[in-house]
């Protein structure tokens, strides 16, 4: 069975869907779409140009799903991302609707030659830790210590690679090989290449943020470290904040938009689908019928749906939606009155620290304003559980306490307000975004994204750049696509 599951359109067809659209449907369907997030917003927007009748029922009362823009309570002008912060530039299809929607972007940067770094109780700056790795008193072993965490892991990878090279379907192995191993199984026991020590895993855990990952799929956990870390992809944001996007699509899907409606149902017919809900704003229950349903909820909260009967979705589906992982995330986001953190005008960057914040990542937007606000912590999976009892003023205290750790008391002097936003304790999301436990990809990819007779999935989840917008993006191309050559 292919690893990976579906087969993707090819990248130019789905640019050419974008632009040019879907051909004019022959037999318009009347479709449901679940989840007004990326996903959801891109598939009915290429159905409802295509002719087909779209409705959106979205949960809460705004689109965008996990692209969340904070605004309130920071002062007038200031935004806070508690969600997608930044766009790689090899994300092609993010990048199409982009320019469709003429979005002003500008420079998402990640890191400085000043980044200040504070771990094992060494703070330093990111240009001498480069110089001497040593310097943050990990244990390396003697051939480790002029390597970053970033080299290790690229020598890691680059060692695997090399070793399955050149052989018939060398990529296929190596997919099959490594499909099973978490993390720490390929740094501790890598099929080619030496193993890595325990204190160069641990700089990696630290330095790259997969502390909270080492169970997880090696896999899926490089794909992404691999775009984070590599040197030639430039990352960038939307200016004025990143739910422009999903705000783009409303002048087309407003009157097909019905927001605060909680799906509680999902009843598949021979002919039709219905679903039933909740209005969260009255209480009000309601009942829709479609020829076709999009899903495109993480699976985390459609295992609250309840499907009618339950043996409609077949085992491999039930299966999926059951035990897909998702990985937690939280960040807070503090306004300062100014830009203290600054030296010569550097804009962007993060700190990288082993305190709880883990990550602090500073504005890269060029006009240099005050006050401002910084997203003074980013964590995720195991780590981000810490942070999940923490209500607002105990998350901003600590994040301040971290933060003073590396900075002084001038925290505390420029301080205004904070905000922490959990995924985990989001109604509507019930995580940050799905990671393969080891073994999931070949067991569960191809069910996570088949249909259910008239019941079609899309979502980050169900595509093949998960974790990311990108992945909503195809994911809605595809089930468009799929929907509307359904009775052409
Ligand atoms: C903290 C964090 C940081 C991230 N950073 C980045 C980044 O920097 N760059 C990047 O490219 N990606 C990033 N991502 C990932 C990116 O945000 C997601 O991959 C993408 O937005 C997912 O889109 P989606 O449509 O698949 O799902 P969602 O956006 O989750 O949309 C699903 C929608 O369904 C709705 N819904 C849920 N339950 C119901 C129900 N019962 N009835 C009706 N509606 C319901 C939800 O409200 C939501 O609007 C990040 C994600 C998180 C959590
Ligand atoms: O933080 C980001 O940039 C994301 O895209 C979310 C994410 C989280 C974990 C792995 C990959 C991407």
């Amino acid at each position: 069975m292919p690893l990976f599951t579906p087969p993707l359109l090819p990248p130019e067809e789905m640019v050419r869907i974008i632009r040019t659209g879907l051909p004019p449907s022959i037999r318009p369907q009347t479709v449901l779409i679940a989840g007004a997030g990326m996903a959801g917003l891109v598939s009915a927007s290429l159905l409802k140009e295509a002719g087909h009748r779209v409705i959106l029922l979205e949960a809460s009362n705004r689109v965008g799903g996990r692209i969340y823009t904070i605004r309130t309570p920071f002062s007038d002008g200031l935004t806070f991302e508690a969600g997608a912060m930044r766009i790689p530039d090899i994300h092609y299809l993010v990048w199409e609707y982009i320019r469709k929607f003429r979005l002003p972007v500008n420079r998402f940067i990640i890191t400085t030659p000043s980044d200040r770094i504070y771990v094992n109780g060494v703070l330093t700056r990111r240009r001498f830790y480069e110089q001497n790795p040593r310097i943050l008193r990990f244990p390396l072993r003697p051939d480790e210590g002029d390597q970053t965490a970033t080299q290790l892991f690229h020598s890691t990878v680059r060692q695997i690679v090399e070793g399955f090279y050149g052989r018939p379907g060398w990529q296929m192995e190596l997919l099959r090989t490594l499909e099973p191993c978490s993390v720490q199984d390929v740094f501790q026991w890598p099929p080619f290449g030496r193993p890595l020590s325990q204190g160069a895993i641990d700089m990696i855990k630290v330095m790259l943020d997969t502390s909270g990952m080492m169970e997880l799929s090696f896999l899926d956990v490089a794909r992404f470290l691999l775009v984070l870390t590599d040197p030639t992809i430039r990352f960038y944001e939307i200016s004025g904040g990143m739910d422009r996007l999903p705000a783009a699509f409303l002048p087309q899907l407003q009157e097909d938009l019905l927001l605060e409606r909680k799906i509680t149902g999902i009843l598949p017919q021979k002919d039709q689908v219905t679903v039933e809900g909740v209005c969260t704003k009255t209480g009000e229950r309601f009942h829709m019928t479609g020829d076709r349903l999009i899903v495109t909820l993480p699976f985390s909260v459609l295992r609250l749906v309840e499907v009618i009967p339950l043996t409609s979705f077949s085992y491999q589906k039930r299966k999926a939606i059951r035990e897909l992982h998702y990985a937690a995330a939280t960040k807070v986001g503090i306004e300062f009155t100014d830009r203290f953190w600054e030296e010569n005008g550097e804009r962007g960057g993060s700190t990288t620290t082993d305190l709880p914040i883990r990550f602090t990542f500073y504005p890269s937007d060029a006009d240099p304003v005050d006050p401002a606000v910084i997203t003074a912590s980013y964590t995720w999976a195991d780590e981000s559980l810490t942070w999940t009892p923490l209500e607002t003023p105990e998350a901003t205290r600590v994040a301040l306490r971290n933060m003073a750790a590396i900075y002084g008391p001038v925290v505390y002097e420029k301080y205004r307000r904070g905000i922490s936003y959990n995924w985990s304790r989001s109604p509507y999301a019930a995580g940050g975004f799905s990671i393969f436990k080891p073994g999931q990809e070949a067991e569960l990819s191809h069910a996570i994204s088949a249909p259910e007779g008239r019941v079609h999935f899309a979502g980050e989840h169900t595509s093949q750049a998960r974790m990311w917008i990108e992945g909503a993006i195809q994911s809605g191309i595809r089930v468009a696509k799929e929907v509307h050559d359904c009775n052409q």
